[in-house]
């Protein structure tokens, strides 16, 4: 159970306590965030609300510990993680409870998060140590105009203290897949984790604890991302930010300093489906794309644009498949469970009334209890509805009906996000055209948008990061190019990719 056995010292009383130089703490402000459970309403944890002088604080540590981190052999940086990441997968149980109460996650679902982040930890470990192990060796004479008289020689050392920001869907994987490769690459971690989540991250924190890393050098601030968000972005001893998240990261982009920054933002993440589409393939995969875990999803199916003569027939298996999914608490393992809070399911429906009042079409009644939306498709969308372009992050899903591949790929590239996107065709040569023509980091062919498995490229949280974190002779290189993946699919279980929109 949460907050008990190994745990049971990351509690005071009913507070969480947060982490830094080695040990639990309690904050001096005597203040505390509530978490909501957003299934009940009602609040279920409680955090620390962090000072500013706590912060300055755990960035001089972090510092401190960062030196002679830097200076441990990497092999041994990796057996420590091999350690953290098995006892992480030993307490799946209470951990993923943790996630099934802050941010009603179904609970085999929040099992298979922390088992993946275990898995993630130790791959990166593993891929680390081959990566940095590597260096270069440069001759002068292959620049025009240079005799062999000078000679370069390059290796990847650290950055420093890395801040690690993830969001409240996957606050255990989206925090270790900045956690993990800071760390084996030499850097410090101040973790500031998802105000909903929080709890599971502070126990994810206390398994690198266990595992026994240097004092100070991995570090848990809680508190509300509006009152500590601002000091901790802007604090002169960061040294890199990872940022996962909405357009919360554009104002961070615009208020840091002269650091690296990795931003994985949002998704629009459109489907597009010809005539000659298997639709059965095509509907199961726009109903596991868009609505597993209601939708709330960086890789979510977030619009359909399918061709007209194929419509009635794609919607009709779409909808049939929707009326089959459960509803209800996650504890029960429902396919749609409540969104993360009252103000996001608010923001859902405000898309639904906009979309009722332009005329779309309502496949299924628009029901909500409390924070529980019951899944909706909405066929007959059009573009001057709000939902064409905004991102619900809940179980609706617009349908827009095109006449040409033209009007969709327009559309997709309209598009102010460019994560993923997804093409079904039986046409191979089309599919690659199509996704060569849709400006997003990753298109999946005939299949929905994923980030699994996670050793795939998704632009920042694995092997990109370490390059990224530790690269400082060319730190800011991912600004000079995107990344383009094309993802050929013969099963549904793949992979994807992100383009950093806003880097
Ligand atoms: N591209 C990708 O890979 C992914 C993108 N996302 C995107 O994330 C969004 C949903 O996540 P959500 O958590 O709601 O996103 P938010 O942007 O609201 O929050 C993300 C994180 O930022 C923190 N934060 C809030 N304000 C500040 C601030 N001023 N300074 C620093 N940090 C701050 C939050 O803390 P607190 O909770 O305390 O407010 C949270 O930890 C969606 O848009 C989704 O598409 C999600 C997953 C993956
Ligand atoms: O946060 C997200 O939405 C993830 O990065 C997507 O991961 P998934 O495709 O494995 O759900």
């Amino acid at each position: 159970m949460a907050g008990t056995g190994v745990f049971a010292e990351i509690l005071d009383g009913d507070v969480y306590k947060y982490y830094a130089e080695g040990e639990w703490k309690k904050s001096s402000s005597g203040k505390t965030v509530s978490i909501i459970n957003p299934t009940t309403r009602k609040p279920q944890y409680k955090v620390q609300a962090c000072t500013q002088e706590e912060v300055n604080k755990v960035m001089d540590t972090a510092k401190g510990a960062q030196k002679s981190w830097a200076k441990t052999p990497l092999w041994k940086r990796a057996e420590l993680l091999h350690r953290a990441a098995a006892i992480l997968k030993e307490h799946k149980a209470p951990i993923a409870e943790c996630l099934v109460k802050e941010i009603a996650k179904p609970a085999k679902d929040s099992v298979t998060e922390v088992v993946r982040s275990g898995d993630l930890i130790s791959y990166c470990a593993e891929d680390g140590v081959r990566i940095l192990g590597e260096g270069k060796f440069l001759v002068s004479d292959s620049f025009p105009g240079n005799e062999r008289n000078k000679y370069c020689l390059s290796s990847k050392v650290p950055l420093g203290v890395v801040l690690a920001i993830p969001p409240f869907n996957y606050p255990v994987n989206l925090a270790v897949s900045k956690v993990a490769p800071a760390l084996i690459a030499g850097n410090a971690i101040v973790l500031k984790p998802p105000t909903q989540g929080a709890v599971a991250a502070l126990h994810m924190v206390h398994c690198f604890h266990l595992a026994g890393f240097p004092k100070g050098l991995i570090n848990c601030v809680t508190g509300k991302g509006s009152e500590i968000g601002d000091f901790l972005t802007m604090h002169p001893g960061v040294n890199c930010i990872s940022f996962t998240g909405g357009d919360t990261g554009i104002a961070i982009s615009k208020k840091a300093g002269m650091i690296p920054l990795q931003m994985e933002l949002g998704g629009k993440d459109a489907c597009i489906v010809l005539a000659d589409a298997d639709l059965d393939l095509a509907a199961a995969n726009i109903v596991k794309g868009g609505f597993s875990y209601s939708g709330q999803r960086c890789t979510a199916v977030k619009v359909v644009l399918v061709m007209e003569s194929v419509a009635d027939t794609l919607v009709g298996k779409v909808n049939a498949k929707v009326s089959k999914l459960t509803v209800g608490p996650p504890e029960e393992d429902c396919d749609i469970t409540s969104v993360v809070s009252e103000s996001s399911a608010n923001f859902i429906e405000g898309l639904v009334m906009d979309a009722k009042e332009k005329g779309a079409t309502f496949c299924q009644e628009y029901k909500r209890e409390g924070n529980l939306i019951w899944p909706l498709l909405l066929d007959h969308v059009r573009p001057d509805m709000r939902i064409a372009w905004e991102e619900p992050f809940g179980p609706v899903l617009p349908v827009i009906r095109i006449t040409s591949v033209e009007e969709g790929i327009h559309h997709c590239n309209a598009s102010n996000f460019g994560l993923q996107g997804s093409v079904f065709t039986k046409d191979i040569n089309k599919a690659m055209l199509i996704s060569d023509a849709m400006e997003t980091g990753t298109v999946q062919i005939n299949s929905a948008p994923a980030r699994g498995p996670d050793h795939f490229p998704f632009q920042d949280p694995l092997l990109q990061q370490i390059f990224m974190v530790i690269d400082l002779c060319w730190p800011y290189r991912s600004h000079y190019t995107l990344p383009k993946n094309i993802i050929n699919f013969r099963d549904d279980n793949g992979p994807s990719e992100a383009k950093p929109r806003y880097a």
